[in-house]
């Protein structure tokens, strides 16, 4: 099957060596010429303008976006719906504010074009583990793409199936799901990476604590001089706490225990903060992935102005000065 792939990055360029390694066609366009001579160079059909590249799409057309989520990826549908038929799909595979799709769906269904948005996880591993990948829109339209996304998912691998799931829809097991119409798909990312900083978040705070076992704080004999890549390695074998957030750690701190190598300062795509906007509007509590993300934030800051309220207060109720030097429980 043909795909058309705007947005040659990381995740993009990788996307198409997957499906051309099993035998599907690509056309692309980035605006880096460079890059879109380099998979013209592995069998891809270069363009070097939009409109090129729609030129070059069989009818009906399929066309990926895979942009950095905002104003590239709205300006880019815009420009591409513009050129586009009747019949034809844009897919937005980036990391897209799920209410985005929902009006983009219903914009570009007035115009006779079919939209998806697609989840898409595996980051720059999906070109060899496949990627999952979680699907709003048309019913008719993800099934008939299905070769297209069969490929690109992991497929079932060794993960054991799971007990008492004969019989429902295969393409689960395989990675990939239909999860309902415009901006489904793009919600339930938006949770996975909700979920995903959480469990970052509480790996890197149970390290932190290990790590500071031996400070000078504590009496002697309660004093422990952690080996934590040790650690992170034993905690994948056999106990309730393996993941691939750990293997990534375990594999860090193997090459540098230090990890001097990072500030430790955290960005943030959006998908964490509309998890939080998301868990609000539900009224559902989201303790951990609030504090998650709000410790991303904190790790950007020397110390913030709430910090230094903090202090005022302690000074005025208490006499209560500030320690002159960072204190030991910070290595
Ligand atoms: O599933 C994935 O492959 C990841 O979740 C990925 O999509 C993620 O968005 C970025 O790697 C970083 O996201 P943040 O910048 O929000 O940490």
């Amino acid at each position: 099957m043909q795909l058309g792939m705007i947005g040659l990055g990381r995740m993009g360029g990788n996307i198409v060596r997957r499906l051309m390694k099993n035998g599907h066609t690509a056309v692309v366009y980035d605006k880096d010429a460079k890059a879109v001579a380099a998979l013209a160079g592995e069998g891809a059909t270069g363009a070097d303008t939009l409109e090129a590249f729609v030129a070059k799409l069989e009818k009906p057309r399929t066309a990926w976006v895979m942009l950095p989520a905002g104003k590239i990826t709205e300006a880019t549908i815009e420009a591409l719906a513009k050129l586009m038929q009747p019949g034809d799909v844009i897919i937005d595979g980036g990391n897209t504010f799920w209410q985005d799709d929902v009006r983009r769906g219903m914009a570009l269904k007035e115009r006779g074009l079919h939209y998806l948005d697609v989840g898409t996880s595996g980051g720059v591993w999906g070109i060899e583990r496949g990627y999952c990948m979680m699907i709003g829109g048309d019913k008719a339209v993800v099934d008939r793409l299905d070769p297209i996304f069969k490929t690109l998912a992991p497929g079932i691998g060794d993960i054991p199936r799971t007990p008492g799931r004969e019989g429902r829809d295969p393409r689960i097991e395989q990675g990939y799901i239909h999860a309902g119409p415009s901006g489904a798909g793009h919600f339930v990312k938006m949770i996975h990476n909700g979920i995903e900083y959480g469990l970052m978040q509480a790996y890197a705070e149970g390290f932190d604590i290990l790590k500071n076992a031996n400070i000078d704080a504590l009496p002697p004999e309660h004093r422990f001089d952690m080996n934590i890549a040790d650690i992170a390695e034993v905690w994948r074998r056999g106990s309730v706490i393996p993941s691939w957030l750990l293997d990534l750690t375990a594999s860090a701190l193997a090459e540098n225990q230090t990890l001097d190598n990072y500030s430790g300062f955290v960005e943030d795509s959006g998908e964490g903060r509309w998890t939080v906007n998301a868990a609000i509007d539900e009224a559902v509590p989201a303790e951990v992935l609030t504090a998650a993300l709000y410790a991303r934030f904190r790790s950007r800051k020397d110390h913030t102005f709430a910090e230094k309220i903090l202090s005022a207060m302690r000074a005025g109720f208490g006499g209560h000065k500030e320690p002159p030097k960072k204190p030991d429980t910070k290595a």
